[in-house]
């Protein structure tokens, strides 16, 4: 008996990566939409070290991102993401999750052109506020609307956000399929280099 066509399944993300990524990856998107988790997970799938921007920064200052802000104000904090951002692209590809306002910083804009491949995670504003709500550890959040600061984010940001190589609607989906998305639209373009 011959078997009936099915329909082609949506691709699993499989076990081991089928392609190299030849560059650094780094994510940029507004606060909430995934960089720090997806990344993570990114990570885990080529076997690369992961590295959180804001996590370096923390770790340089020796104290918070929300004291950073306290002591020093977000050019103090603007500052020191840029100086842990240019020092992480001179490592050898890792995954990089930058912090929303990364991409505020020109030096920044252009280092990651030219040492990253960057891929921009979007998705709905209502998702996002969603997400961040009730996260005391976002200093910009602090005593204001979520929706407030996102729409005006999205405002400032989405015009430099559109440099990035790749860009990733993950709608409101699980890690799982967000991380699927990132890895398609990621294939595409490294096989678009060769
Ligand atoms: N599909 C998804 N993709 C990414 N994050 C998600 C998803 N679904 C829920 N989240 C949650 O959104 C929150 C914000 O994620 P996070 O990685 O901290 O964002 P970012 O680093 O971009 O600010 C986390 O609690 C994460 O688990
Ligand atoms: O959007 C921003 O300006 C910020 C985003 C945060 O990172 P996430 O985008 O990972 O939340 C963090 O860098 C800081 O609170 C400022
Ligand atoms: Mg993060």
């Amino acid at each position: 008996m011959t078997a009936t066509p099915q329909p082609a399944a949506a691709a699993p993300v499989p076990d081991r990566p089928s392609f190299i990524l030849p560059k650094t990856v780094a994510l940029v998107g507004l606060m909430g939409v995934g960089k720090t988790t997806i990344g993570k997970r990114l990570a885990e799938h080529f076997a690369l070290p992961f590295v959180d921007a804001d996590e370096e920064i923390e770790k340089a200052a020796g104290q918070s991102v929300a004291d950073i802000f306290a002591h020093y104000g977000e050019k103090g904090f603007r500052d020191g993401e840029e100086r842990v951002i240019s020092r992480l692209l001179d490592s050898p590809p890792q995954i990089l999750a930058t912090g929303g306002g990364a991409l505020t910083s020109a030096k920044t804009r252009e280092n990651l052109k030219a040492k990253a491949i960057t891929v921009w995670l979007k998705t709905d504003l209502k998702v996002l506020s969603r997400r961040v709500a009730n996260k005391p550890h976002r200093p910009l959040l602090k005593d204001r609307s979520p929706m407030d600061v996102l729409r005006e984010h999205a405002k400032t940001r989405y015009p430099l956000y559109q440099m990035a190589d790749v860009v990733v609607d993950t709608g409101d989906q699980s890690h799982a399929k967000s991380l699927e998305l990132v890895l398609n639209a990621l294939k595409a373009h490294v096989e678009s280099l060769a």
